[in-house]
Protein backbone atom coordinates (compact mmCIF):
# COMPACT_ATOMS: atom_id res chain seq x y z
CA UNK A 1 0.00 0.00 0.00
CA UNK A 2 1.37 3.44 -1.15
CA UNK A 3 1.84 6.25 1.41
CA UNK A 4 -1.23 8.34 -0.44
CA UNK A 5 -3.45 5.38 0.12
CA UNK A 6 -3.09 4.51 4.14
CA UNK A 7 -3.39 7.50 5.78
CA UNK A 8 -7.35 7.74 5.74
CA UNK A 9 -7.60 4.57 8.21
CA UNK A 10 -5.98 6.66 10.46
CA UNK A 11 -8.16 9.76 10.55
CA UNK A 12 -10.41 10.01 13.49
CA UNK A 13 -14.11 11.04 12.93
CA UNK A 14 -14.92 14.59 14.04
CA UNK A 15 -17.54 15.45 16.67
CA UNK A 16 -20.91 16.39 15.35
CA UNK A 17 -20.59 20.08 16.69
CA UNK A 18 -17.43 19.77 14.46
CA UNK A 19 -18.83 19.01 11.74
CA UNK A 20 -21.80 21.57 12.22
CA UNK A 21 -19.61 24.28 12.55
CA UNK A 22 -19.29 25.50 9.23
CA UNK A 23 -21.55 23.01 7.63
CA UNK A 24 -23.76 24.68 4.84
CA UNK A 25 -26.44 23.95 2.61
CA UNK A 26 -26.56 24.81 -1.14
CA UNK A 27 -29.36 24.25 -4.06
CA UNK A 28 -27.34 24.37 -7.66
CA UNK A 29 -29.85 24.89 -9.99
CA UNK A 30 -29.13 23.16 -13.89
CA UNK A 31 -28.87 24.33 -16.90
CA UNK A 32 -29.83 20.98 -17.82
CA UNK A 33 -31.92 18.05 -16.89
CA UNK A 34 -29.76 15.21 -15.80
CA UNK A 35 -30.38 12.15 -13.42
CA UNK A 36 -33.70 13.37 -13.62
CA UNK A 37 -32.98 16.27 -11.61
CA UNK A 38 -33.03 19.74 -12.53
CA UNK A 39 -30.95 21.23 -9.24
CA UNK A 40 -28.53 19.63 -7.05
CA UNK A 41 -28.20 20.06 -3.40
CA UNK A 42 -25.04 19.79 -1.48
CA UNK A 43 -23.88 20.43 1.89
CA UNK A 44 -20.25 21.40 2.58
CA UNK A 45 -18.48 20.79 5.50
CA UNK A 46 -15.36 23.22 6.62
CA UNK A 47 -12.31 21.43 8.26
CA UNK A 48 -8.24 22.34 9.47
CA UNK A 49 -7.65 20.68 6.12
CA UNK A 50 -10.58 23.00 3.59
CA UNK A 51 -14.07 21.86 2.37
CA UNK A 52 -15.91 18.82 2.34
CA UNK A 53 -18.96 17.96 0.17
CA UNK A 54 -21.69 15.45 1.46
CA UNK A 55 -24.01 14.81 -0.93
CA UNK A 56 -25.75 11.48 -1.28
CA UNK A 57 -28.25 11.36 -3.43
CA UNK A 58 -31.74 11.89 -1.51
CA UNK A 59 -32.99 8.13 -2.33
CA UNK A 60 -29.77 7.11 -0.53
CA UNK A 61 -30.34 5.44 2.69
CA UNK A 62 -28.10 6.49 5.78
CA UNK A 63 -25.67 3.22 5.68
CA UNK A 64 -24.93 4.15 1.90
CA UNK A 65 -24.46 7.89 2.46
CA UNK A 66 -22.35 7.37 5.50
CA UNK A 67 -19.38 6.70 3.39
CA UNK A 68 -20.34 10.10 1.19
CA UNK A 69 -19.24 11.49 4.54
CA UNK A 70 -16.61 10.12 5.04
CA UNK A 71 -15.31 11.12 2.12
CA UNK A 72 -16.16 14.57 3.06
CA UNK A 73 -14.32 14.63 6.23
CA UNK A 74 -11.33 13.22 4.41
CA UNK A 75 -11.11 16.41 2.12
CA UNK A 76 -11.69 18.67 4.89
CA UNK A 77 -9.52 17.34 7.99
CA UNK A 78 -6.75 15.52 6.12
CA UNK A 79 -6.66 16.71 2.51
CA UNK A 80 -5.76 15.64 -1.02
CA UNK A 81 -3.23 13.02 -1.88
CA UNK A 82 -0.02 13.85 -3.19
CA UNK A 83 -0.58 14.59 -6.98
CA UNK A 84 1.28 12.86 -9.64
CA UNK A 85 0.18 15.50 -12.29
CA UNK A 86 -0.96 19.24 -12.75
CA UNK A 87 -3.60 18.77 -15.16
CA UNK A 88 -6.41 16.14 -15.77
CA UNK A 89 -7.98 15.06 -19.62
CA UNK A 90 -11.60 15.40 -19.15
CA UNK A 91 -14.36 13.96 -21.00
CA UNK A 92 -17.44 15.55 -22.25
CA UNK A 93 -20.87 14.24 -21.01
CA UNK A 94 -23.77 14.06 -23.15
CA UNK A 95 -27.41 14.23 -21.34
CA UNK A 96 -30.15 12.27 -22.70
CA UNK A 97 -30.86 15.40 -24.73
CA UNK A 98 -32.07 15.70 -28.14
CA UNK A 99 -29.64 15.34 -31.28
CA UNK A 100 -29.90 18.66 -32.42
CA UNK A 101 -28.72 20.01 -28.93
CA UNK A 102 -25.47 17.78 -29.22
CA UNK A 103 -22.89 21.19 -30.34
CA UNK A 104 -24.48 22.60 -27.59
CA UNK A 105 -23.49 20.49 -25.21
CA UNK A 106 -19.99 19.65 -26.60
CA UNK A 107 -19.45 23.07 -26.73
CA UNK A 108 -19.05 23.56 -22.88
CA UNK A 109 -15.99 20.77 -23.32
CA UNK A 110 -13.36 22.75 -25.38
CA UNK A 111 -10.87 20.52 -26.44
CA UNK A 112 -12.33 17.44 -25.09
CA UNK A 113 -11.54 14.31 -27.40
CA UNK A 114 -13.61 11.75 -25.63
CA UNK A 115 -17.63 11.90 -24.83
CA UNK A 116 -19.75 9.98 -22.59
CA UNK A 117 -23.24 9.92 -24.41
CA UNK A 118 -26.23 8.63 -21.92
CA UNK A 119 -28.15 6.20 -23.32
CA UNK A 120 -31.40 3.80 -22.53
CA UNK A 121 -33.26 6.61 -21.19
CA UNK A 122 -36.81 6.11 -19.71
CA UNK A 123 -39.32 7.51 -22.52
CA UNK A 124 -36.59 7.26 -25.35
CA UNK A 125 -36.00 4.71 -27.71
CA UNK A 126 -33.21 2.85 -29.43
CA UNK A 127 -33.66 5.35 -32.34
CA UNK A 128 -33.02 8.90 -30.50
CA UNK A 129 -29.82 6.88 -28.87
CA UNK A 130 -28.71 6.33 -32.55
CA UNK A 131 -29.57 10.23 -33.60
CA UNK A 132 -27.45 11.37 -30.33
CA UNK A 133 -24.40 9.07 -30.70
CA UNK A 134 -24.31 9.84 -34.33
CA UNK A 135 -24.68 13.23 -33.74
CA UNK A 136 -21.32 13.52 -30.91
CA UNK A 137 -19.20 11.25 -33.53
CA UNK A 138 -19.16 14.09 -35.77
CA UNK A 139 -17.25 16.33 -33.19
CA UNK A 140 -15.79 14.14 -31.04
CA UNK A 141 -12.83 11.17 -31.45
CA UNK A 142 -13.71 8.49 -28.57
CA UNK A 143 -17.13 8.09 -27.96
CA UNK A 144 -18.42 5.49 -24.80
CA UNK A 145 -22.00 5.37 -23.87
CA UNK A 146 -23.65 5.09 -20.41
CA UNK A 147 -27.39 3.28 -19.54
CA UNK A 148 -26.85 3.71 -16.35
CA UNK A 149 -28.16 -0.46 -15.75
CA UNK A 150 -31.60 0.59 -18.12
CA UNK A 151 -31.06 -2.26 -20.64
CA UNK A 152 -32.18 -6.34 -20.23
CA UNK A 153 -28.76 -8.20 -21.72
CA UNK A 154 -30.70 -8.67 -24.98
CA UNK A 155 -31.58 -5.34 -25.32
CA UNK A 156 -27.74 -4.38 -24.47
CA UNK A 157 -26.53 -6.49 -27.20
CA UNK A 158 -29.08 -5.28 -30.13
CA UNK A 159 -28.20 -1.65 -29.17
CA UNK A 160 -24.89 -1.97 -28.93
CA UNK A 161 -24.49 -3.97 -32.39
CA UNK A 162 -26.06 -0.96 -33.41
CA UNK A 163 -24.67 1.87 -31.78
CA UNK A 164 -21.07 0.67 -32.80
CA UNK A 165 -22.38 0.03 -37.19
CA UNK A 166 -20.92 3.46 -37.63
CA UNK A 167 -17.99 3.47 -35.46
CA UNK A 168 -16.47 2.02 -32.51
CA UNK A 169 -17.61 2.63 -28.49
CA UNK A 170 -14.42 2.86 -25.84
CA UNK A 171 -16.87 1.45 -23.59
CA UNK A 172 -20.30 0.27 -22.53
CA UNK A 173 -21.03 1.83 -19.28
CA UNK A 174 -22.87 0.27 -16.99
CA UNK A 175 -25.32 -1.63 -20.03
CA UNK A 176 -27.42 -3.86 -17.52
CA UNK A 177 -28.01 -3.66 -13.92
CA UNK A 178 -26.71 -6.84 -12.23
CA UNK A 179 -23.47 -8.20 -11.84
CA UNK A 180 -24.31 -11.83 -13.59
CA UNK A 181 -25.91 -9.52 -16.40
CA UNK A 182 -22.59 -8.05 -17.06
CA UNK A 183 -20.49 -10.96 -17.29
CA UNK A 184 -23.12 -12.39 -19.45
CA UNK A 185 -23.43 -9.22 -21.58
CA UNK A 186 -19.78 -9.24 -22.07
CA UNK A 187 -20.29 -12.80 -22.77
CA UNK A 188 -22.19 -12.51 -25.97
CA UNK A 189 -20.61 -9.49 -27.00
CA UNK A 190 -17.34 -11.47 -26.68
CA UNK A 191 -19.28 -14.27 -28.69
CA UNK A 192 -20.35 -12.04 -31.46
CA UNK A 193 -17.19 -10.35 -31.91
CA UNK A 194 -15.42 -13.46 -32.61
CA UNK A 195 -17.80 -14.43 -35.00
CA UNK A 196 -17.54 -11.08 -37.33
CA UNK A 197 -13.70 -10.87 -36.34
CA UNK A 198 -13.92 -7.32 -35.08
CA UNK A 199 -13.18 -6.69 -31.37
CA UNK A 200 -16.10 -6.84 -28.33
CA UNK A 201 -17.20 -3.62 -26.95
CA UNK A 202 -15.70 -2.99 -23.66
CA UNK A 203 -18.11 -3.18 -20.68
CA UNK A 204 -17.37 -0.58 -17.25
CA UNK A 205 -18.99 -0.61 -14.42
CA UNK A 206 -20.32 2.20 -12.60
CA UNK A 207 -23.11 1.32 -10.48
CA UNK A 208 -22.30 -2.12 -9.44
CA UNK A 209 -18.88 -0.38 -8.25
CA UNK A 210 -19.93 2.34 -6.87
CA UNK A 211 -23.55 0.77 -4.98
CA UNK A 212 -21.64 -2.56 -4.11
CA UNK A 213 -20.91 -3.81 -1.02
CA UNK A 214 -17.88 -5.09 -2.18
CA UNK A 215 -16.74 -2.77 -5.25
CA UNK A 216 -14.32 -5.74 -6.49
CA UNK A 217 -16.94 -8.37 -7.15
CA UNK A 218 -18.03 -7.27 -10.36
CA UNK A 219 -14.50 -7.39 -11.51
CA UNK A 220 -13.74 -10.90 -10.08
CA UNK A 221 -16.90 -12.08 -11.50
CA UNK A 222 -15.54 -10.97 -14.98
CA UNK A 223 -18.24 -8.69 -15.82
CA UNK A 224 -16.06 -5.41 -16.32
CA UNK A 225 -13.39 -4.98 -18.75
CA UNK A 226 -12.93 -0.93 -17.07
CA UNK A 227 -14.01 0.63 -13.59
CA UNK A 228 -15.74 3.83 -13.24
CA UNK A 229 -14.74 5.15 -9.45
CA UNK A 230 -15.96 8.45 -8.01
CA UNK A 231 -14.87 9.64 -4.39
CA UNK A 232 -17.67 9.94 -2.56
CA UNK A 233 -19.40 6.69 -2.72
CA UNK A 234 -16.15 4.77 -2.48
CA UNK A 235 -15.27 6.75 0.97
CA UNK A 236 -12.90 9.36 -0.46
CA UNK A 237 -9.99 9.92 -2.07
CA UNK A 238 -7.36 7.54 -0.66
CA UNK A 239 -10.28 4.64 -0.75
CA UNK A 240 -10.61 5.54 -4.11
CA UNK A 241 -6.71 4.98 -4.74
CA UNK A 242 -6.73 1.85 -2.67
CA UNK A 243 -9.30 0.46 -5.09
CA UNK A 244 -7.35 1.54 -8.07
CA UNK A 245 -4.33 -0.19 -6.64
CA UNK A 246 -6.01 -3.73 -6.39
CA UNK A 247 -8.12 -3.28 -9.43
CA UNK A 248 -5.16 -2.43 -11.36
CA UNK A 249 -3.68 -6.30 -10.17
CA UNK A 250 -7.01 -7.08 -12.26
CA UNK A 251 -6.00 -5.37 -15.30
CA UNK A 252 -8.46 -3.30 -14.67
CA UNK A 253 -7.75 0.74 -15.39
CA UNK A 254 -9.91 3.08 -13.85
CA UNK A 255 -11.99 6.32 -15.06
CA UNK A 256 -12.28 8.63 -11.89
CA UNK A 257 -15.81 10.66 -12.46
CA UNK A 258 -18.16 13.20 -10.73
CA UNK A 259 -20.89 12.39 -8.67
CA UNK A 260 -22.81 15.68 -10.31
CA UNK A 261 -20.35 17.02 -7.88
CA UNK A 262 -20.06 21.23 -6.95
CA UNK A 263 -16.92 22.71 -7.68
CA UNK A 264 -15.95 21.51 -3.65
CA UNK A 265 -16.65 17.75 -4.91
CA UNK A 266 -14.94 18.17 -8.24
CA UNK A 267 -11.55 19.12 -6.78
CA UNK A 268 -11.72 15.31 -4.36
CA UNK A 269 -12.32 13.81 -7.87
CA UNK A 270 -10.07 15.99 -9.43
CA UNK A 271 -6.88 15.29 -6.83
CA UNK A 272 -7.50 11.45 -6.96
CA UNK A 273 -7.43 11.55 -10.60
CA UNK A 274 -4.13 13.44 -10.03
CA UNK A 275 -2.79 11.06 -7.65
CA UNK A 276 -3.07 8.44 -10.42
CA UNK A 277 -0.69 7.90 -13.69
CA UNK A 278 -2.73 8.57 -16.81
CA UNK A 279 -5.11 5.38 -17.27
CA UNK A 280 -5.68 6.69 -21.02
CA UNK A 281 -9.03 7.68 -20.26
CA UNK A 282 -10.20 10.72 -19.60
CA UNK A 283 -11.86 11.47 -16.63
CA UNK A 284 -15.45 12.40 -15.61
CA UNK A 285 -15.20 15.19 -14.01
CA UNK A 286 -16.39 17.90 -16.57
CA UNK A 287 -20.03 18.13 -14.96
CA UNK A 288 -19.74 21.20 -13.29
CA UNK A 289 -21.25 23.20 -16.15
CA UNK A 290 -24.40 21.56 -15.96
CA UNK A 291 -24.87 24.20 -13.06
CA UNK A 292 -26.10 27.45 -13.87
CA UNK A 293 -24.52 28.51 -10.83
CA UNK A 294 -21.43 26.47 -8.41
CA UNK A 295 -20.25 27.48 -5.07
CA UNK A 296 -16.93 28.61 -6.79
CA UNK A 297 -16.05 30.42 -10.09
CA UNK A 298 -16.59 27.35 -13.04
CA UNK A 299 -13.18 26.00 -13.59
CA UNK A 300 -12.43 26.51 -17.24
CA UNK A 301 -11.35 23.03 -19.11
CA UNK A 302 -8.35 24.06 -21.42
CA UNK A 303 -7.52 21.80 -24.49
CA UNK A 304 -9.85 19.31 -23.02
CA UNK A 305 -8.00 19.16 -19.59
CA UNK A 306 -8.87 20.84 -16.00
CA UNK A 307 -6.04 21.91 -13.73
CA UNK A 308 -6.23 19.30 -10.62
CA UNK A 309 -6.34 22.27 -8.09
CA UNK A 310 -9.00 21.93 -4.91
CA UNK A 311 -11.12 24.95 -4.50
CA UNK A 312 -12.70 27.14 -1.43
CA UNK A 313 -15.98 28.01 -2.00
CA UNK A 314 -16.81 31.79 -2.52
CA UNK A 315 -19.27 32.98 0.64
CA UNK A 316 -20.88 35.31 -1.84
CA UNK A 317 -22.26 32.55 -3.77
CA UNK A 318 -22.89 30.36 -0.68
CA UNK A 319 -24.91 32.78 0.33
CA UNK A 320 -26.88 33.06 -2.63
CA UNK A 321 -27.25 29.18 -3.19
CA UNK A 322 -28.48 28.45 0.65
CA UNK A 323 -31.07 25.91 0.49
CA UNK A 324 -34.89 26.65 2.41
CA UNK A 325 -34.78 26.24 6.07
CA UNK A 326 -36.52 23.14 5.56
CA UNK A 327 -34.18 21.51 2.96
CA UNK A 328 -31.51 22.45 5.42
CA UNK A 329 -33.13 20.97 8.04
CA UNK A 330 -33.27 17.52 6.23
CA UNK A 331 -29.80 17.51 5.40
CA UNK A 332 -28.46 18.37 8.68
CA UNK A 333 -30.25 15.71 10.57
CA UNK A 334 -29.26 13.05 7.88
CA UNK A 335 -25.45 14.62 8.23
CA UNK A 336 -26.07 13.54 12.11
CA UNK A 337 -27.50 10.39 11.37
CA UNK A 338 -24.63 9.49 8.97
CA UNK A 339 -22.49 10.88 11.93
CA UNK A 340 -23.60 8.37 14.18
CA UNK A 341 -22.57 5.41 11.65
CA UNK A 342 -19.35 6.40 11.37
CA UNK A 343 -18.48 6.91 14.59
CA UNK A 344 -19.78 3.60 15.85
CA UNK A 345 -18.75 1.57 12.90
O1 LIG B 1 -18.97 10.31 -16.08
C1 LIG B 1 -19.27 11.45 -16.49
O2 LIG B 1 -18.97 11.83 -17.61
C2 LIG B 1 -20.02 12.41 -15.60
C3 LIG B 1 -20.67 11.87 -14.40
C4 LIG B 1 -21.92 11.07 -14.65
O3 LIG B 1 -22.21 10.71 -15.75
C5 LIG B 1 -22.77 10.74 -13.55
C6 LIG B 1 -22.69 11.42 -12.39
C7 LIG B 1 -23.60 11.21 -11.33
C8 LIG B 1 -24.55 10.27 -11.44
C9 LIG B 1 -24.67 9.39 -12.53
O4 LIG B 1 -25.98 9.17 -12.96
C10 LIG B 1 -23.80 9.68 -13.73
C11 LIG B 1 -23.22 8.30 -14.11
O5 LIG B 1 -23.99 7.34 -14.12
O6 LIG B 1 -22.05 8.10 -14.39
MG1 LIG C 1 -22.53 5.92 -14.99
Amino acid sequence: MTENSSAATELAVPTLGELLDGAVVVSLPMRVRFRGITSREVLLLRGPAGYGEFAPFPEYDDAESAAWLRSAVEAAWLGPPTALRATVPINATVPAVDAARVPEILARFPGARTAKVKVAERGQALADDLARVAAVREHVEHVRVDANGGWTVGEATAALAALTADGPLQYAEQPCATVPELVEVRRRLAQQAAASGGLPVPVAADESIRRAEDPLRVVRAGGADVAVVKVAPLGGMRALLRLADELSRHGVPVVVSSALDSAVGIGAGLAAAAALPDSGYASGLGTGGFFEADVAPPRVVTGGSLAAAVVAPDPERLAALRATPERAHWWLARLARCHELLRTS
